[in-house]
């Protein structure tokens, strides 16, 4: 299924335009929720799990929009094929077209076989979850020993990109499951720091290193692994250890074993799977070595559970469609140069992190999948941070700073760790955050909370002001539980395909991240060889950048 529109050209384009113009702008929340008292029931979505505690309710009534605006939201996405582009994806439909590969990731956590999509090697999908389950129990029963005999107590996943923010938000978010006496420790940066730090707190005896790389041609993570494997080898000396402490995660069997690696202790997953859809994959060991392998299978199924949703759901009530399409409303009609993502759980704090890459890796694309330049802006640049720390950062320029920033709150109804009031605090700031920027302050009622001197004070009265009508929609998780966290994941991923769809954007490759890395490799030698006055071949900024390093470099 390929679409060859540019988004501009679908007729309710225009007509959103136009609604914009005429209403969107002047849109105002507080008339809205007196008009309709029943404005919360109408826009607002409950997604439960039938075979999973998966329980979410996402509120979008605090939104720009009234039923023309989402109708013609949902006539543009219908103008795109987002149905039949979903179908497609699913079906197992070469959509990434640019690498010529289907896009499964569905296929991962697909484990009732519903969906039964084709793609060469969706049928070894349940074999290799297996030797996850395998590998992951036998690490943490304690019965996969180190090379001395060992119980394992520390695992280093190595990897960057997707093959380390997927696994690492997941096993933060999902701490309370975590095995205690085994520590996780992520290495992604080529900056040595990184992995001399987790290595401080490891003990080669007692260590496993998970090489997770799709390529394994990634040079953060094979030099990190080359550093891993001589720190290893120093202690252990024999080379035939290997085998005990290393094993590889990727799609590239060949480069694999080049690195040594045992055939045995390699778990492979399919050039189908995304860097940034891949926590479902072999990506995700550690993450059943630290929440155990029935918690990892209950987050494949939370999140299969939002697939059928997703593909089951009409359009007025798919709750990826709606967050896709009314984000458009933002990112395309109101020119809004960002958006937030809201955790208001401690553990999820590195949400946003993943998400980013996730969307703006995705999204972040100038030309359609049929090479036309776009004339329109496509992927939300995403950042955030958990509540409250947000809002005694940022959340002033969200109130009342000149840029429209929607955000995203989400919020788990049930704490891991109740503690005294501490719950009902954080969740009094999840429900007042969106009050405040939906219904703001007017000059009246700021002007009302003065003293009778400074009612003439007009700088404190327009300062005090809080203009309202940011858009915000509030996600309530009845508990962030491994099923719960897979569909909240499965639920922002498809919005990620919904959007793309609808820009007509490959949303699955990613060629933007390339040439930076192929000037780093040209750069590179020069460092190495050291002269200051052999730069290399630059402008004369990146020229007298490297000469200055390589005048002041000490310690080299
Ligand atoms: O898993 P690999 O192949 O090492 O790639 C790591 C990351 O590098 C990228 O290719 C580019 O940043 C990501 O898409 C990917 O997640």
């Amino acid at each position: 299924m390929t679409s060859n529109h540019l988004a501009t050209e679908l007729p309710s384009w225009s007509k959103l335009q136009q609604l914009h113009d005429t209403k969107g702008a002047k849109y105002d929340l507080r008339q809205a929720f007196k008009a309709d008292p029943k404005r919360f029931e109408k826009y607002s979505e409950q997604f439960k799990g039938t075979k999973t505690d998966a329980s979410l309710l996402v509120d979008y009534s605090k939104n720009l929009i009234d039923d023309e605006v989402l109708k013609t939201l949902l006539d543009l996405a219908r103008e795109a094929k987002v149905e039949e582009q979903r179908d497609a994806m699913y079906a197992g439909v070469k959509v990434n077209s640019s690498e010529g590969r289907s896009v499964l990731h569905i296929a991962l956590r697909d484990l009732p076989e519903k969906f039964k999509s084709k793609a060469e090697g969706v049928d070894e999908v349940k074999p290799e979850l297996e030797h996850i389950k395998a590998f992951s129990d036998a690490v943490r029963s304690g019965s996969h020993k180190g090379y001395s005999g060992k119980q394992i107590k520390s695992i280093v996943n190595i990897g960057i990109g997707g093959s380390n923010l997927g696994p690492l938000m997941v096993t933060q978010a999902l701490k309370p499951y975590a095995k205690k006496d085994l520590e996780a420790h992520y290495v992604s940066n080529i900056d040595g720091t990184h992995l001399a730090e987790a290595l401080r707190a490891c003990d080669p005896e007692t260590t496993v290193f998970i090489i997770a790389s799709k390529t394994f041609t990634t040079q953060e993570t094979i030099t990190n692994a080359n550093s891993a494997r001589d720190w290893f080898l120093k202690t252990a000396k024999d080379e035939s250890h290997i085998s005990k402490h290393f094993v590889a995660l990727s799609t590239n069997v060949k480069e694999a074993t080049a690195f040594g690696i045992d055939k045995a202790n390699m778990f492979k997953f399919w050039d189908w799977v995304g860097g940034r859809y891949s926590l479902w994959s072999a990506i995700g060991l550690s993450i059943a070595i630290v929440i155990g392998y029935e918690n990892f299978e209950q987050l494949l199924l939370g999140a299969h559970e939002l697939d059928v949703h997703f593909k089951e759901a009409p359009l007025e009530k798919n709750i990826p469609v709606l967050l896709a399409t009314i984000g458009i409303w933002y990112n395309n009609f109101f020119d809004a140069q960002s958006y937030a993502q809201l955790p208001y759980d401690q553990y999820m704090h590195r949400f946003a992190a993943y998400f980013q890459q996730a969307s703006m890796e995705s999204l972040g694309k100038g030309v359609t999948k049929n090479g036309k330049r776009v004339d329109y802006q496509t992927g939300e640049v995403l950042w955030g941070e958990p509540g409250t720390d947000g809002q005694h950062a940022f959340y002033q320029l969200i109130h009342q700073g000149t840029k429209l920033i929607p955000c995203d709150f989400i919020a788990p109804i049930e704490t891991q760790n109740p503690l005294g009031k501490h719950h009902d605090i954080l969740l009094s700031n999840f429900f007042a955050q969106p009050e405040a920027l939906a219904f703001g302050k007017t000059a009246e009622e700021a002007k009302g909370e003065l003293s009778a001197q400074d009612q003439s004070n007009d700088f404190l009265i327009q300062s005090k002001i809080f203009t309202g009508n940011r858009p915000t929609n509030s996600i309530l998780a009845q508990k962030i539980t491994p099923a719960t966290l897979g569909a909240l994941i499965a639920l922002y991923e498809h919005k990620i395909a919904v959007q793309g769809f609808i820009w007509n954007v490959n949303a699955y490759d990613q060629f933007g991240v390339e040439l930076g890395k192929v000037l780093a490799k040209k750069i590179l030698p020069a460092l190495e060889a050291g002269d200051p006055n052999k730069p290399g071949d630059h402008d004369s900024s990146t020229s007298g950048l490297i000469s200055y390093y390589l005048k002041n470099r000490k310690g080299h």
